[in-house]
C-alpha cells in the first residue's frame, strides 16, 4: 500500500477496454508521462475481467510508483491490496471503506456540485473530494454540471480538490486557478493520438504561476 502520494497534477482514468493488452499499453504510456494517480474504471467488463485487469494494472503502477485507485468497488481494492478506491453516491459508504482499507488508503469521493456532500465525505474519512462535471463530457453526457464557485468554496475542506468532466488542455486553466489540485481526465487522454503528450499538456497547468499545487507536492 502506498503511504505517500503526490497530491497535485494529472489524475488519469482508464477507458472501458476489454482488450487487456491494449489497456496495459495505454496505461504504461500514461504512467511514463507522469500522472499523480491512475484510476481503474471499466463500466463494461465482467467482475472477473475487472479483477484480472485491476491486478495487472496494479503491477504496472507499482513499477512506476503511482498509486492505483479502483473505481466503485472497495472490496476489490481490499482484495488486491490496491492503493485506494473512488466512491460515488451509489458506491457505498466512505466510512466503511476507510475501516476496511485502513488509514493509509486513498479514498476519493464524488461530490458532484454539492459542498455538503464534500463536507460529509471528509468527516467520514475521504482523502480527496471530486467535483464536476465542469464541461460537457463525452464519457458521461448526462453528468450534473458544477461551477467554479463550488471548487473555490471547497478550499477550506483540508483535502485535495479534484475537478472532472469534459476537461481538455485548453479549458483546464480556470479550474486550476479556482483551486483544483488535480485534473481527472478520461477521454482527453484515452482518445488522444498520443496519450503521453496529452498528459504533459494537462500537467503544464500546474507549473504556471497561480496554480494551487505544484506537481511534486507530496503528502508528507
Ligand atoms: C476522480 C473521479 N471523480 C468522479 C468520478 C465519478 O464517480 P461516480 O459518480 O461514481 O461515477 P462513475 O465513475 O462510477 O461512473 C470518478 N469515477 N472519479
Ligand atoms: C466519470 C465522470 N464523473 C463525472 C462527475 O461529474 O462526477 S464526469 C465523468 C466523466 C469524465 O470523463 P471525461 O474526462 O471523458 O469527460
Ligand atoms: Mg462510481
Amino acid at each position: 500500500m502506498t503511504s505517500r502520494w503526490r497530491q497535485g497534477g494529472v489524475y488519469a482514468i482508464t477507458a472501458d477496454l476489454t482488450d487487456t493488452a491494449l489497456l496495459l499499453d495505454r496505461a504504461g504510456q500514461v504512467l511514463d508521462a507522469g500522472v499523480c494517480l491512475l484510476q481503474y474504471r471499466n463500466k463494461q467488463a465482467t467482475a472477473e475481467l475487472r479483477a484480472q485487469q485491476a491486478k495487472e494494472l496494479l503491477a504496472l503502477c507499482r513499477a512506476s510508483s503511482v498509486p492505483l485507485i479502483i473505481n466503485d468497488d472497495w472490496r476489490l481494492a481490499a482484495e488486491l491490496g490496491a492503493d485506494g478506491v473512488h466512491l460515488g453516491g451509489e458506491d457505498g459508504d466512505v466510512a466503511l471503506a476507510r475501516q476496511a482499507l485502513g488509514a493509509q488508503a486513498i479514498i476519493g469521493a464524488s461530490c458532484y456540485d454539492e459542498l455538503s456532500r464534500a463536507r460529509a465525505a471528509v468527516t467520514s474519512g475521504a482523502s480527496y473530494v471530486a467535483f464536476g462535471a465542469f464541461f460537457a463530457s463525452r464519457t458521461k453526457p448526462l453528468a450534473r454540471t458544477c461551477g467554479l464557485d463550488v471548487l473555490q468554496a471547497a478550499a477550506d475542506l483540508g483535502v485535495p480538490r479534484v475537478a472532472i468532466g469534459g476537461i481538455t488542455p485548453d479549458n483546464a486553466g480556470p479550474l486550476v486557478e479556482a483551486g483544483a489540485d488535480m485534473l481527472a481526465v478520461i477521454s482527453g487522454i484515452v482518445d488522444a493520438d498520443d496519450p503521453a503528450a496529452a498528459v504533459r499538456a494537462y500537467a503544464r497547468h500546474f507549473t504556471r504561476p497561480g496554480a494551487s499545487t505544484a506537481p511534486n507536492n507530496a503528502s508528507e
